[in-house]
Order: C-alpha cells, then structure tokens, then sequence
C-alpha cells in the first residue's frame, strides 16, 4: 500500500472481461485527468509460448498434468511483487507486452507467441494500473495483493467466462473451440488454487450472471449481451459505501445482502462510474498530496 504512488489491481480469468473492464477506467481516468500507467498480467508469463509448450510437455512427462499459465510458476510474480513494491516506492518501473496474435503483432513488432522488450514506465504518474490473472496473490512466495491499494475482481460465473473465452479465443487468437476446451480443462486444477482465492483479497468484486440459458457453454453462439445479464457487485467493507445513492441512481439495482448490490447488465459502465470515480479520485488526491 502506498499513499504517495497507488496501485490499482484488476483480477480475473482469461476470458473475464478484465481488459474489457479497463476501458472504463481509462474513461474514468481521462475524465478526471489522472495520469495512469497501465500493464498486463501476461507481460509475467514466465515463458514465451514455445517454451511454455515444452516446459508443459517436460511436467507432463514428469507426472504434472497440472501446470498452466494459472500456476504460479508459470509466472515471474517475484518479478510482478517488484514492480508493484517499487512503483508504490518511488513511481517507477517497467513492463513489457505478451503478443497473442496477429494483430497485436502489427501494433508491437514483435511476432505472436513472443514479448516486447521491457521498458520503462512513463514518469510522474499518478497511479498504476495493473489488469491480469495475478493482481492479487498471496502465497508462500509473495503478497502481491499487500501492495495494491484498490482491488477489484471481475468474475463472470463459470459457464459464461468459458462462453466469453471461446468466443475471444475463437475470433481473435484464431484456436478452435477443442483447442480452448482443452486449455480450459488443463487449468482447471490451478483455477482453483491460484485464481479463485484472490477474489477473497478483493476490496470489490463484479459478477456477471447471465439470465438465459448458457448449461452447454461449448454449443452456445454469442456471448450473452448486457441486456441478457445481471452484475452482483459485492463489496468486501460496505462501510462508507452508500447503497440509498447508488440503488436510485442505477435503475432497476437492488440490495441483495448487506453488502451486495445486483444491477442490470446494461449498467455495467455506469455502476463502475459511479462507485470507482469516488474511490479513484481519493486515492490521487491523497498521493499528490503526499508527493507535494
Ligand atoms: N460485460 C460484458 N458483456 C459482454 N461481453 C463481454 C463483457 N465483458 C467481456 N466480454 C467479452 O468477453 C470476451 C473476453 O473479454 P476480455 O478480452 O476483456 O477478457 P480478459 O479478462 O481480458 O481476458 P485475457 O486475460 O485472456 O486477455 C471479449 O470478447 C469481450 O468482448
Ligand atoms: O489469455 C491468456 C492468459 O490471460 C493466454 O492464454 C496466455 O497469455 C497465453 O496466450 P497464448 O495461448 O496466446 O500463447
């Protein structure tokens, strides 16, 4: 944690929607002018994607059916602590880029499979942004989540995150859906073990829920729309969150537990508005203030 330069963590599966979500808060930090610096959980996969192929062949040969990019050893969270500990240190650091395909191959120079070269963040930022699968370890080897000021989940229920991630997977990275089925079945061990308990280290988390029927996940056409979903908004400390304001200013929003809140999908954008602009405002007028 840290008052002078803070960090924001956004945690989910591949296949969440946490890219997705950062659009938001790149609105919000345009919006209220704050200068952000942004990076990719998949810019800490220990391999690139041959040697993440043969590293997977040598552990299955071992006996480990287990590993995946979920796993913690897949990644260099020693690496990602260090970035995290010392931007909130002194404001700097570095990141690189995973390039998956081939449009982003364009964009970075680099072919699909590989990384950019590490470089450093821009200086006098207000804030770090981090949005991946790793923002909020805690384990044996590192307290990541210890370092991030504002930590937020983005966890669809199961069935639509699989729906969400062939569909990407499918349009975008050019795999089949065998081809994902088989990633999804292959990290499903490490699902469990290194994802799913950093949705209990988080200050807010946001559930999708579709309102149609999605029990074949693999057969199903288009991702469920807004329109289709409901988002169950669940804050870890309800303290200070004022529920009267935001159930009237989110139609069709209602309280479910104390300290739950479920919105129509459609409000998405706005919900994140209104409770992250609060937040995010507080945390940089505390570190400029600090910096001063
Ligand atoms: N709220 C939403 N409503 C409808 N579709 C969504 C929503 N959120 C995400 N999606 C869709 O789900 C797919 C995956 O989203 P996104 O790329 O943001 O996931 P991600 O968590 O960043 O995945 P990865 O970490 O693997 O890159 C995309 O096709 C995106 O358009
Ligand atoms: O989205 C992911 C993790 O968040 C990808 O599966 C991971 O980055 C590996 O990518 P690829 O399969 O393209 O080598």
């Amino acid at each position: 944690m840290s008052k002078k330069y803070p960090i924001i963590s956004v945690v989910g599966s591949s296949g969440a929607g946490t890219s997705t979500v950062k659009a938001t808060f790149d609105q919000i930090f345009r919006r209220e002018g704050v200068k952000a610096v942004s990076i990719e959980g998949d810019a800490f996969h220990r391999f690139n994607r041959a040697d993440m192929k043969a590293e997977l062949e040598r552990r299955y040969a071992a006996g480990d059916a287990t590993f995946s990019h979920f796993s913690y050893e897949a990644n260099a969270l020693e690496d990602l602590e260090r970035v995290f500990r010392e931007y909130g240190e002194t404001g700097k650091g570095r990141t690189r880029r995973y390039v998956h395909d081939a449009n982003e191959s364009a964009k970075y120079g680099v072919e699909p499979g590989h990384f950019t070269d590490w470089a450093p963040f821009e200086e006098d930022t207000d804030l770090l942004f981090y949005e991946g699968l790793h923002g909020c370890v805690t384990n044996d080897q590192v307290n990541i989540a210890a370092h991030a000021d504002l930590k937020i989940g983005v966890v669809p229920v199961i069935n639509l995150e699989w729906i969400q991630k062939i569909h990407r997977d499918r349009a975008q990275r050019g795999y089949t859906t065998e081809a994902v089925t088989d990633v999804i079945l292959r990290r499903m061990h490490a699902y469990v073990h290194c994802i799913v308990p950093q949705f209990s280290q988080t200050d807010i988390n946001f559930q999708r829920v579709p309102v149609v029927d999605t029990s074949n996940p693999f057969i199903t056409r288009w991702i469920p729309t807004p329109d289709e979903s409901l988002i169950v908004i669940r804050f870890r400390n309800p303290r200070g969150i004022d529920f009267p304001y935001l159930t009237s200013m989110i139609h069709g929003s209602w309280m479910s537990r104390a300290n739950s809140i479920v919105i129509p999908g459609n409000k998405q954008d706005l919900a994140m508005q209104l409770i992250l602009t609060p937040l995010i405002e507080r945390l940089v007028r505390e570190g400029r203030r600090a910096r001063a």
